[in-house]
């Protein structure tokens, strides 16, 4: 039992935050799975109560109509890094929280407080429920969702590389407009009264820009091994 208690890893709670296309998913799953840590995609979260919202006919520019309704789906999100899953009224939401009308109304909707309060709670206490320790990914997660986090990184990149790299996921996307509709959407995100898109003070920062994907995660992991290590 001692010897047990000796050799454990200590249960460590990673907030990643950062603009679209920074590398927070990819570089959070990977983590996650590489140290047996749950993982939270918290704007899935944000993207399924848009969804939830658009299909059931709320109008999502009405912020006092999404208030009011913002209490009614049932959200419930897997924490399996290996098999990310999203589930809104018992429904498969993974693939129509990414279409673009989403993609499109998910900033205005994010920034009603009452939808922000509701989908807070929902990620403390997944957060709470991750006995093994938790990567969170999102906008907000070190400066309010988790402000006691063992460990806070912000991941950044130039607006040409986000560009680059989220078009590259569509056949035929137009980068230039990919480009345009980032930088609106960071600034809707990080103009929100309530919990802005923000780098927490003592985040870390990482610029992605020119780094691939696996040097990342590989800085990601080193510093949370070292935050294991008490160093
Ligand atoms: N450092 C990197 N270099 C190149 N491509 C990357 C890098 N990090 C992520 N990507 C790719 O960019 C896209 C967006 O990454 P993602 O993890 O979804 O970002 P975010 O969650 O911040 O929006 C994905 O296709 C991913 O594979
Ligand atoms: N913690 C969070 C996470 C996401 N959001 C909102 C703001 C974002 O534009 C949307 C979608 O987030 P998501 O991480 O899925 O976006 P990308 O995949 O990085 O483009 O959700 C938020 O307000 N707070």
């Amino acid at each position: 039992m001692e010897n047990a208690a000796r050799t454990a890893p200590a249960a460590v709670i990673v907030a990643i935050d950062g603009p679209s296309g920074t590398g927070k998913s990819s570089t959070s799953r990977a983590v996650a799975a590489k140290l047996g840590l749950s993982y939270l995609d918290t704007g899935a979260q944000y993207r399924a109560i848009t969804w939830w919202m658009l299909t059931n006919g709320v109008d999502v520019t009405d912020a006092a109509a999404v208030a009011t309704a913002s209490a009614k789906p049932v959200i419930d999100s897997g924490t399996d890094p290996s098999a990310p899953a999203i589930t809104v009224d018992g429904q498969d939401a993974s693939g129509p929280i990414r279409t673009q009308e989403v993609t499109s109304r998910v900033s205005a909707v994010s920034a009603v407080p009452e939808v922000r309060t509701r989908i807070t709670e929902l990620q403390r206490e997944i957060a709470r429920a991750a006995g093994g320790g938790i990567v969170v990914e999102g906008r907000d997660i070190g400066t309010t969702v988790l402000p006691g986090a063992d460990l806070k990184i912000f991941l950044t990149a130039s607006a040409e590389a986000r560009a680059a790299r989220r078009s590259g996921e569509t056949k035929g996307a137009d980068v230039a407009a990919t480009k345009e509709a980032l930088i609106k959407r960071d600034a809707a995100d990080s103009g929100r009264k309530t919990s802005p898109l923000a780098k927490a003070d003592d985040a870390v920062e990482v610029d992605t820009t020119d780094l691939t994907l696996d040097q990342v995660i590989e800085c990601v992991v080193t510093l949370v091994e070292e935050k294991r290590a008490g160093k």
